[in-house]
């Protein structure tokens, strides 16, 4: 496979994305994107749980036409699939996240942009046409984080994402063997440089003695306070923290962070019920492990209004930067849109329970 356009599923393209980066980039790259915590028993669980729920199409229903857009925070998408939050994309491609955003954008979908990105807010703004959300890792330091949420609201972010899963870092063993190793001059606007006494430390140590451990509930208040953006909580995984989150006024994003953090921890479609039920008005986002268009079906079949990809566009981003992005994203809706038609369902909002089978 030479371009990423030649791939029929996520499945090739990851296999493309890996072989890339292997070309140009520090084998502990390719560790960093693969890898989970622990065991991975997590990581894996990600893959499995999907193809945990069987489908129940109905027949006889015209599927002539079928219409995939969904509205998230008031946002049209042409699919609902997103792009999840992930740290440095200009290890997978020069142009980082602002190819990501393009390709988004041009897709009609949405770029969840990380804290630990390699191109500034501003940037990837132009590139994102309106079509993002800033992810916030919440610093010790927080006239810094202030100032990054403050830059993202005056750029157009439509909503702000704090990441609750990862007060520490998960004990990524791929990483402890053989730690990661970046360019030296792969640019990190949003953390700057290295204060002294630090240089002893990983990468992945370093970005871990930046985070607030003390972060609470009771701190959403100060972030609701500095800006009049939506607020999503990444990270949730229980019923009882989707009611405090609900209480809180913020949006709830189902994630065990692509089991790179909590290893052992359940997996979204285990718990995306619960979740839903106590959200009440809230909306639902979920990640981990979609590559399929059915898996997709399944998330908004079980109460998600949107879900979001990690690795995923990753692969597409090292396989071929913005048309490896656009790629993946393209066959996801194709996936969609022909498994709909097939389970006999033309609109997402007739997307339910009743279409699912436990096995
Ligand atoms: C290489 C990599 C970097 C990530 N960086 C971040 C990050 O900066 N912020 C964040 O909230 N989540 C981060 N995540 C987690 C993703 O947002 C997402 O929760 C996870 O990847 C979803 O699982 P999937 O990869 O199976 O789709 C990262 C994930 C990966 C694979
Ligand atoms: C917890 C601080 C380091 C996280 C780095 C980015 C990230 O979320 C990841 O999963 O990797």
């Amino acid at each position: 496979m030479e371009h990423p356009t030649d791939c029929l599923n996520l499945r090739e393209l990851e296999l493309l994305g890996r072989q890339r980066l292997a070309d140009s980039a520090h084998p502990s790259v390719v560790d960093y994107y693969l890898g989970g915590a622990g065991d991975e028993r997590t990581l894996r669980g990600n893959r499995e749980a999907w193809a945990e729920w069987r489908l129940r199409p109905r027949m006889l229903v015209d599927i002539t036409e079928v219409d995939t857009s969904a509205s998230v925070l008031g946002l049209t998408l042409s699919s609902p699939v997103g792009i999840a939050p992930s740290a440095m994309h200009g290890l997978a491609h020069p142009e980082g996240e602002c190819a990501t955003a393009a390709a988004a954008a041009e897709a009609g979908s949405l770029m969840t942009l990380s804290t630990l990105s390699t191109r500034t807010l501003e940037d990837v703004a132009a590139a994102a046409q309106g079509r993002w959300w800033f992810q916030l890792y919440l610093y010790r330091d927080r006239e810094v984080s202030r100032a990054l949420v403050q830059r993202a609201e005056a750029a157009g972010a439509r909503a702000l994402v704090l990441t609750v899963d990862a007060p520490l870092v998960g004990r990524r063993e791929a990483l402890l063997r053989r730690p990661l190793q970046l360019p030296p001059d792969l640019p990190l606007p949003n953390v700057g440089p290295r204060t002294p006494g630090t240089e002893s430390l990983t990468h992945m140590q370093y970005f871990d003695s930046l985070l607030d451990t003390a972060l609470t509930w009771r701190d959403l208040e100060w972030l609701q306070g500095i800006t009049r953006l939506p607020l999503v909580l990444k990270g949730i995984l229980t019923a009882e923290d989707a009611a405090l989150a609900r209480e809180h006024g913020a949006h709830i994003w189902v994630s065990n962070h692509g089991g790179r953090q909590l290893d052992g921890a359940v997996t979204a479609p285990e718990v995306l019920g619960e979740v839903v039920a106590a959200a009440g008005d809230r909306e639902v986002y979920v990640d981990g492990g979609v590559t399929r268009g059915g898996d997709v079906l399944r998330a908004l079949a079980l109460g998600a209004r949107a879900v979001f990809l990690g690795r995923a566009a990753l692969w597409g981003l090292a396989a071929g930067g913005q048309a490896g992005v656009a790629h993946t994203l393209k066959l996801l809706h194709e996936e969609l849109a022909l498994d709909m038609a097939l389970c006999g369902k033309t609109a997402l909002d007739q997307l339910g329970p009743d279409l699912l089978h436990r096995r």
